[in-house]
């Protein structure tokens, strides 16, 4: 179902973080919200998940299977990665594990290329190994909305591929809705189905990566000079060459 948020405001204090947002995500897609730093973005997902308390409308359906990914790292340290994967079916956890459990948290990992790694305990995985179990511990709820703040920011660059391109093909496969922050732009021209630009609070624009990674427009908000060069598979890559200073 497609996630249509109207007229969002958030304020804390006397400021105002979040201007009259009004965007949609829709289901099948990859939507990635870029913008600088203090823009906004993690307040609109937090706003999403209800975790902050906004004025505006957001379109959600209650039977909405919701997976949210923070930008922190988790606290169960001492949990083994398949036990902190299979805490993702609280809910449906009782005394007994099921084989049917079982099996589908080892069928999760092995996607992910993690079942290796299943008797690490998480404290013992690099931050990197971290971000995918979390990503699996998400996986294995079968969410029909994933919600992600900077997935990737800890991992090298096969595995930043690896990841998005997980996560896109999970989100395309299952039709659900995805939703995540990300600052690389040349991550985003490769993978997002829609691109949500913020800019102080606001949505400054939104559309397919080619739409939104306009060099000009990119050069004026970031304030550095942008080089947009084209992939051997035709995508876009958004190279930084020198910043301008501060406005
Ligand atoms: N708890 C809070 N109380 C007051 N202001 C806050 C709070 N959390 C965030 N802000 C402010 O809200 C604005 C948006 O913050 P937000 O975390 O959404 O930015 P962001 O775009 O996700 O930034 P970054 O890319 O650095 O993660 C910032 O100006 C920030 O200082």
């Amino acid at each position: 179902m497609t996630i249509k948020v109207s007229d969002l405001r958030l304020k804390k204090g006397s400021v105002e973080i979040l201007k009259k947002i009004s965007c949609e995500f829709g289901d099948g897609e990859l939507s990635c919200i870029i913008g600088r730093n203090g823009s906004g973005k993690s307040m609109l997902l937090k706003s999403l998940l209800d975790l902050e308390k906004s004025a505006g409308k957001i379109g959600f359906s209650t039977e909405e299977r919701l997976a949210y990914i923070p930008q922190k790292m988790p606290q169960d340290q001492q949990l083994t990665v398949f036990e902190f994967v299979l805490l993702g079916l609280y809910g449906q956890l009782g005394w007994h594990v099921s084989s049917e459990q079982r099996n589908w948290v080892n069928s999760v990992l092995e996607d992910l290329d993690l079942l290796g790694l299943a008797e690490r305990k998480m404290m013992a995985l690099s931050g990197g190994q971290q971000q995918l179990v979390v990503l699996a511990q998400a996986l294995v709820r079968r969410p029909t909305v994933i919600i992600a703040d900077e997935p990737t920011s800890a991992l090298d660059l096969n595995k930043q591929l690896e990841y998005l391109r997980i996560l896109r093909d999970y989100i395309h496969r299952h039709g659900i809705v995805g939703i995540i922050v990300i600052h690389d732009l040349t991550l985003t021209a490769r993978f997002a189905d829609r691109v949500y630009l913020m800019e102080k609070g606001k949505m400054l624009a939104s559309g397919t990566p080619g739409e939104v990674l306009e060099k000009k427009r990119l050069e004026k908000l970031y304030q550095v000079d942008i080089e947009l060069l084209e992939s051997s598979d035709r995508h876009l890559v958004v190279v930084p060459v020198e910043a301008k200073g501060e406005e």
